[in-house]
């Protein structure tokens, strides 16, 4: 089963606490999700391969260390996933971006894909799919199905909120997925928002309410 990780780093949970604040107008929700993406990032990269090189510093020759180049791919989930690309970016500039397009019906509540576009590489990129809600865990669950049939084949998943109901259902549908959250909530309501949450991430980063 995939692990769950809660990234309790002080300075992520003191941004996400105005994330989730109703009085956060757009211009500071999107910095902020920026600067937690960026965190996040440096949280969830802390395993990357490094390798040994020899430089000279101005005093002597030494042997230094440096990324092994693993390859990565971010895979935003469109709209909202959009919000955490740059911060990350700032961290791992070399990594290649993919976009899926999905939205949650409001009736059925069920993902519909309208966009993929990916790196042509992706069976040998470690694969990151970011996504600020993980609520019912219909649209990430497609996501990585979809990526899957694409033979992606190491993919993590990160969001910045998670209900109980969607890591459950992805570690069901893909135990091989570690899940990287920012908090993880309490449950969904009625109409499958996550609570306490944030509200509606697209539309917060966006304004498009
Ligand atoms: O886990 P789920 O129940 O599938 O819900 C989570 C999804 O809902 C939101 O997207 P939305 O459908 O609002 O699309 P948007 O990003 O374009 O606003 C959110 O960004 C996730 O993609
Ligand atoms: O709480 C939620 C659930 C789904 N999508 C959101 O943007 N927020
Ligand atoms: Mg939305």
């Amino acid at each position: 089963m995939g692990k769950v990780y809660v990234l309790d780093h002080p300075l992520i949970q003191h941004k996400l606490t105005h994330i989730r604040d109703k009085n956060t107008g757009t211009k500071e929700f999107r910095e902020l999700v920026d600067e937690v993406a960026m965190l996040m990032a440096f949280e969830i990269t802390r395993n990357l391969p490094l390798t040994e090189t020899t430089i000279e510093t101005p005093v002597m020759e030494t042997k230094a260390k440096m990324l092994a180049g693993k390859k990565i791919g971010l895979v935003p989930i469109l709209r909202a996933g959009l919000g955490m690309v740059d911060g990350m970016l700032k961290l791992i500039p070399a990594a290649k971006v993919g976009h899926v397009g999905m939205y949650r019906d409001p009736e059925t509540l069920e993902p519909v894909e309208y966009y993929i576009k990916l790196p042509k590489d992706i069976s040998e990129r470690e694969l990151i799919v970011i996504d600020p809600m993980l609520a019912t865990g219909g649209s990430a669950n497609d996501a990585i199905a979809s990526l899957k049939k694409r033979s992606a084949k190491q993919i993590r998943l990160m969001c910045l909120i998670g209900a109980p109901e969607g890591v459950k259902k992805i570690q069901e549908e893909h135990p091989d997925v570690d899940i990287y959250l920012a908090a993880l909530d309490e449950k969904l309501d009625e109409h499958a928002y996550i609570i306490p949450g944030l509200g509606d991430a697209g539309d917060r980063l966006f304004g498009t309410k």
